[in-house]
């Protein structure tokens, strides 16, 4: 009675069988959520064995909660395993001052290195021209197939290397980057519902063997990343290297000035750095990459759509005579709309991390009580067919003809802990896609 409506729930098991039913039914979790929507309504409770899970489908009610009652859901509501792993440091699985502090950090110190305007365009254009640069010299050898996810994977992964630690993949260390993709999949591939569910003693005592093999491929995973920043690290320790402080470089330099300028704090540490670097990386780049392979997809099935963009770009571009700048943004309603259309359709988190709800509210009327985990339900969301009219189509101009409608695409969260790499991908999306409807003036079929 203290929760928003949902199925009627078992003993222990809470709702799980009809969870699992539903996504068996409805093939997929989306459709699962979605048809929990229509029964119960926009705002609805399933429990997950002994907690409740209340999830919001609409974006009025989800900013009035955490937008406007922002600071009461601040902490991430994670499996215990992330918590062990991450020692609470970082930004994704971490809560409390840490995460706080490195939120904080890390949006002003993305700020002070260009993140969102020149440098990102400059650092994209570049990256874009080189691997096209790549593709032409291998079609000149006659090679004609390109895969696209590896395509956009290396290419965000370059950028977002860049970014952080001032080094993109090229020919020399592609495979670094294989290395680390290798290890990231096999994470993801390891996971399964249990280990994010059960209490980390169970793991050690009863899977000792499993949890070792988790804690040795995070370790791998953060090692790895974080590896750049160590090298740094030791070379300003040992004078090879001068740290600017008044224009860092890179997010690695921005982190150890600030290393420098806040020894009494122990929060500014290279362990915390780690998890850092970590978690931008993990949150940042399959995340960016998928998005963009998700839209090249629509984009091939819907060659009129290319058309619409191409024609807006060459008249932005005066005829295509220079490339697309990150200024064009505000007149390229059309591309806008675009991408707006495939992140509603990426559907990236497909369940979003859930927020702990630590004390008794009232949302859309509902009671929600102490103790429940609570959130803006995003790949359900983008289609409630009360705001996205025929949600499955993909249709670009349901942005034109109602301008408002934009502002109901969240793809990046909402809150306290929406996604702090939105001023990199925003640009990545846009130059990443403009550029290439851009720079192909062939049939659409040639290239994608
Ligand atoms: C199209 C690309 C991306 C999408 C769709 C996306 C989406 C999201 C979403 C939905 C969240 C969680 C919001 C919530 O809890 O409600 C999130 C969090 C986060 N994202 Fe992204 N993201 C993208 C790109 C990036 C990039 C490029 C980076 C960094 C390089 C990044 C770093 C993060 C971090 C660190 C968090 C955790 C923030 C916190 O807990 O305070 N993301 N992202």
């Amino acid at each position: 009675r203290k929760l928003p409506p949902g199925p009627i729930s078992l003993p222990l098991i809470g709702n799980i069988h009809q969870l699992v039913y539903h996504v068996w039914k409805n093939k997929g979790v989306v459709k699962a959520l979605t048809h929990f929507r229509q029964t119960y309504g926009d705002v609805f409770t399933l429990w997950l064995g002994p907690i409740p899970h209340v999830s919001i489908c609409d974006y009025e009610i989800s900013l009035e909660v955490f937008v406007k009652n922002g600071n009461k859901y601040k902490d991430r509501f994670l499996p215990p395993i992330f918590l062990h792993a991450s020692e609470n440091l970082g930004l994704v699985t971490s809560n409390g001052d840490v995460w706080a502090e490195m939120r904080k950090f890390a949006l002003l110190s993305f700020r002070k290195i260009g993140v969102g305007n020149n440098l990102i365009e400059e650092k994209l254009l570049e990256e874009l021209n080189a691997r096209c640069a790549e593709i032409d010299s291998d079609s000149v050898n006659g090679k004609s197939v390109v895969h696209t996810s590896d395509f956009f994977d290396l290419t965000v992964g370059s950028v977002i290397n860049l970014i952080l630690v001032g080094k993109r993949f090229d020919d020399h260390n592609k495979e670094e980057f294989r290395g680390l993709k290798y290890i990231l999949d096999s994470t993801a591939d390891l996971f399964t519902v249990f280990d994010l569910t059960v209490p980390v003693w169970v793991l050690k005592r009863f899977f000792p063997q499993r949890y070792a093999r988790i804690m040795k491929l995070q370790t791998e995973i953060y090692d790895f990343v974080s590896r750049e920043a160590a090298k740094r690290y030791e070379m300003v320790q040992s004078g090879e290297y001068n740290l600017n402080s008044e224009d860092p470089q890179d997010f690695v330099e921005a982190y150890l000035v600030k290393i420098e300028e806040e020894k009494n704090n122990n929060m500014y540490t290279m362990k915390c750095l780690k998890h850092v670097i970590g978690d931008l990386w993990l949150a940042g780049q399959d995340t960016t990459a998928t998005t963009l392979v998700s839209g090249f997809n629509q984009l091939v099935n819907n060659p009129e759509v290319i058309k619409k963009c191409r024609e807006e770009i060459l008249r932005l571009t005066e005829n295509g005579t220079r490339s697309l700048k990150l200024k064009d943004r505000a007149e390229s309603h059309y591309l806008n709309a675009t991408i707006a259309e495939i992140q509603r359709h990426a559907s990236i988190l497909n369940v979003n991390f859930w927020r702990i709800n630590h004390e008794p509210t009232v949302v859309k009327g509902y009671p929600v009580d102490s103790g429940s985990v609570i959130t803006a339900q995003l790949g359900a969301l983008h289609v409630n067919d009360d705001i996205f009219k025929n949600p499955d189509e993909f249709y670009p101009e349901r942005f034109l003809e109602n301008e408002k409608l934009i502002n109901q695409v969240i793809p990046f969260g909402i809150g306290k802990r929406s996604c702090v790499g939105e001023y990199i991908a925003r640009p990545v999306l846009f130059l990443a896609s403009g550029s290439n409807i851009e720079a192909n003036q062939k049939k659409v079929s040639d290239v994608w």
